[in-house]
């Protein structure tokens, strides 16, 4: 079978995804009745193909935006744009920190696909992490990650018609959208994306009235809305995540945008406080769930301090403008980044226990009875979070609240 490439958008099929890849010349033409093709996908919205020539274990993805949200179906239309941010935004990535994401071999706009590296011999954070699996890199390379896509998209390094060209061409507002709802709004109201078991309807409907949570909770959504600092992933959890004992690669930026710079901070902190929280029904020694959770709390801490101290070599090195030597420019911006993170990691955490999109980490918890009290307790976590973050001026804080929660 053959398709019309750079004609018309059409699903990739295992069949005839190999077309797409030929002109790379990446396997060899007499190995193409070889390759093993599989659709491999298991994320929300997109298709992803594996190719492989199994005698030499060379491999590709292939990964393709479908005209609609993959887990729903048609009936959520879904444009296709999203494939050009997530290749912008690892291209962009890539040139700050170039061992931290996949290599880009190919974008196609009009079939909405990007070729990338396989990283197939990586597991998925989320995973690694609900088996009990660490990795001592983990935090230096998610705080580099930040602090680098941060300090290089911002105003403090680009030229302002070079920050406003980047704004522009990381304008992306379906996929916001879908934070501004599933996040920032359907969570703390009787929204039918809800979705959470009937039994916790008491700790529910105590969001819901909470007037104080409501108020924080639009001030970060307003936040979101407006603030285009940094160039962010937009979706940076666990399931997010590529991970071996000395590599991370951070994948899947298709909600790429400008936006407040304790966003992706915040939502990689939430996945690690549910999983902190999981981790009191999935390990089952007493003695390794200490250390598991031990080794959670220091992620979250190294992480903030990585960011803290990479994004201030930066500026100290590179930061540009009237101001970069002003005494108190870049602790305010610090604060505000660390205090923001806390409550974008309160969203997070409560809209994945009560929002569309779950997390296995709480809901893999098999007896039915200690999920329900620990899904109760992220809900009082988020919600502290949230309505406190201000108040919180040191990361041991913030470690010390999710170790007591
Ligand atoms: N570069 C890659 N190498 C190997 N597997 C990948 C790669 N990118 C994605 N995958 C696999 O496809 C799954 C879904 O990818 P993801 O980018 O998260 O899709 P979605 O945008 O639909 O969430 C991942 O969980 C992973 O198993
Ligand atoms: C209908 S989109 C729901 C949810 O899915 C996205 O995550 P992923 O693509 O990584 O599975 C994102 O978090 C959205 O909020």
């Amino acid at each position: 079978m053959s398709i019309q490439l750079e004609r018309t958008y059409e699903p990739l099929t295992e069949l005839n995804v190999i077309e797409v890849i030929r002109e790379l010349n990446y396997f060899l033409l007499e190995q193409e009745n070889e390759l093993v093709v599989n659709e491999i996908g298991d994320g929300n919205l997109n298709l992803v193909f594996h190719i492989e020539h199994p005698a030499t274990k060379r491999a590709l993805i292939v990964k393709q935006a479908l005209p609609y949200a993959k887990v729903v179906g048609e009936s959520w239309p879904l444009t296709l744009d999203r494939a050009r941010i997530e290749s912008e935004a690892l291209l962009t990535e890539a040139e700050s920190v170039p061992h931290l994401v996949p290599k880009v071999f190919k974008t196609d706009r009009t079939l909405a696909v990007t070729v990338m590296e396989d990283l197939s011999d990586h597991t998925i954070l989320r995973k690694a992490l609900i088996e009990g699996s660490t990795y001592p890199k983990l935090a230096e390379d998610i705080g580099t990650f930040s602090a680098s896509t941060a300090f290089y998209s911002s105003d403090f390094h680009l030229h302002p018609f070079e920050k406003k060209e980047q704004v522009a061409k990381f304008t992306n507002p379906e996929l916001c959208k879908i934070t501004e709802d599933l996040v920032f709004t359907d969570p703390f109201f009787d929204h039918d994306t809800n979705d959470f078991p009937e039994e916790l309807i008491d700790s529910v409907e105590k969001l819901w009235n909470d007037e104080e949570l409501l108020r924080n909770a639009a001030q970060l959504k307003y936040s979101f809305l407006t603030r285009a600092e940094v160039l962010l992933h937009g979706d940076l959890h666990t399931g997010s995540i590529f991970i071996t004992e000395n590599s991370t690669k951070v994948i899947d930026p298709e909600f790429a945008f400008y936006g407040p710079a304790g966003f992706d901070l915040g939502h990689f902190f939430a996945n690690l406080a549910l999983n902190h929280l999981s981790q009191n029904a999935h390990a089952k020694e007493p003695f390794n769930r200490e250390s598991l959770q031990n080794y959670l709390l220091e992620t979250i801490s190294n992480t903030w301090d990585t960011f803290e101290n990479t994004f201030s070599d930066l500026w100290h090195e590179k930061a540009a403008g009237p101001f970069s030597k002003t005494n108190g420019v870049l602790k305010d911006f610090l604060q505000q980044t660390f205090q923001d993170s806390i409550g974008f990691a309160g969203c997070e955490i409560i809209r994945r226990t009560i929002g569309l999109a779950h997390v296995a980490d709480l809901d893999s918890i098999e007896n039915k009875e200690v999920q329900l009290y620990y899904k109760k307790k992220a809900l009082e976590l988020g919600s502290k979070l949230i309505k406190k973050r201000s108040s919180f001026t040191t990361i041991t804080q913030l470690t010390d609240t999710i170790r007591g929660a």
